[in-house]
């Protein structure tokens, strides 16, 4: 699937401003954004919901939309999924499924429904259930195993486990993303949720302001975001400003960091360092601080911590400490910083 140079704007309100994404076939690309940036007007473009001001959608090397062009959503070989599945409450799950068959595949549909609920991980007893005897998480996969029956080349996902809570979050991606995986689909799967997005996509693509502002694999996105603000919506993140020192490394309120690569040409910096790199001591190396709050969160607790402490000017970081760490509010520390830093021009 390759979307280029997309625009779109809603009377004045330019909502897409260029969008370039590729997503190579078989593979989970995740388009992670803040509410509101557009992702999914982008995935009802792909869809042919919504035509383009300007730019093209090619799905398998076919233009599907452009100047002159646009297919209708029927003859684009795509399934979509809603927030909310959209299942028909008056059928049967095993009838919802059929009902994403071609027609004439339906009478003789039993094989291929009972299959696709293999696939989404569905006992096959609950083909005779209708929805409203379903969890949240089961609906969504009969949803997606009805998206899934005509054998779609690319499956758009809209928020798809947004209205699920954690426990059945976890479970239905796990098998949504196996499926997809199984059925060999191209998939595009728009989400504001970060763990969401690199967790499952193969690549994460970051939207923001109307642009793909970074297209990354998930580890890389993480590691070496292209801006503060691309790293600040991946992940937690804490951001210091900061001036280069002697070569591959920088000077900050941490201390002097080593640099992850050259870092930029610049003098006055900023660095971004992950709460998980903050290493928490009592008389440790690194630079002294405070503890100013603890949020304590099962397998981890989250520490505010004053460097610098009893300074006017102490400068505030969030570090990620073990569950059982002992430290309270209010206790001397020392914090070091483990592993290379990244650092942008300001
Ligand atoms: N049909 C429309 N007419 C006018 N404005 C629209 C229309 N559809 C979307 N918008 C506006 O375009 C912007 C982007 O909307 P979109 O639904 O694409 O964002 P989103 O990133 O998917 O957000 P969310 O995560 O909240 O669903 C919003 O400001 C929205 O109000």
């Amino acid at each position: 699937m390759v979307v280029e140079g997309v625009t779109k704007a809603f009377g004045a309100t330019p909502v897409l401003r260029g969008v370039t994404l590729t997503a190579p076939p078989g593979t989970l690309t995740a388009v992670l954004g803040r509410s509101g940036c557009g992702k999914t007007t982008l995935l009802r473009i792909v869809a042919g919901f919504d035509r383009p001001d300007a730019g093209t959608v090619a799905l398998h090397g076919r233009t599907v939309a452009g100047p002159g062009r646009a297919l209708p959503p029927e003859q684009r070989g795509i399934g979509y999924l809603t927030q909310e599945g959209s299942l028909f409450p008056h059928l049967t799950v095993a009838a919802n499924v059929l009902f994403g068959l071609p027609r004439r595949e339906r009478r003789q549909g039993g094989a291929r429904v009972a299959a696709l609920l293999e696939t989404v991980d569905l006992a096959p007893e609950l083909a005779d259930r209708h929805p409203h005897e379903l969890s949240g998480g089961q609906q969504q996969r009969v949803a997606l195993a009805r998206a899934l029956a005509p054998e779609p080349a690319v499956v758009l996902l809209d928020e798809p486990f947004s209205s699920l809570d954690a426990g059945l979050r976890a479970d239905t991606q796990r098998a949504v993303a196996k499926a997809l995986a199984a059925a060999g689909a191209t998939a595009l799967l728009v989400t504001h949720d970060r763990a969401e997005a690199l967790a499952l996509a193969d690549q994460v693509a970051v939207m923001r302001d109307g642009v793909i502002a970074q297209v990354d694999a998930p580890a890389a996105i993480y590691r070496d975001p292209v801006d503060p603000g691309v790293g600040a919506l991946v992940g937690d993140a804490v951001l210091l400003d900061g001036r280069r020192a002697a070569a591959g490394r920088v000077s900050c309120a941490l201390g002097d960091l080593a640099l992850r690569g050259d870092g930029p040409d610049a003098t006055q910096v900023r660095v971004l360092v992950r709460p998980e790199q903050l290493v928490v001591g009592r008389d440790g190396p690194g630079v002294p601080a405070r503890v100013r709050t603890r949020e304590f969160r099962g397998p981890d607790l989250t520490v505010e911590l004053a460097v610098g402490a009893g300074a006017e000017d102490a400068v505030v970081v969030a570090a990620r400490l073990p569950g059982d760490a002992d430290v309270l509010p209010g206790d001397d520390v020392t914090v070091a910083v483990r592993g290379a830093v990244t650092a942008y021009r300001v």
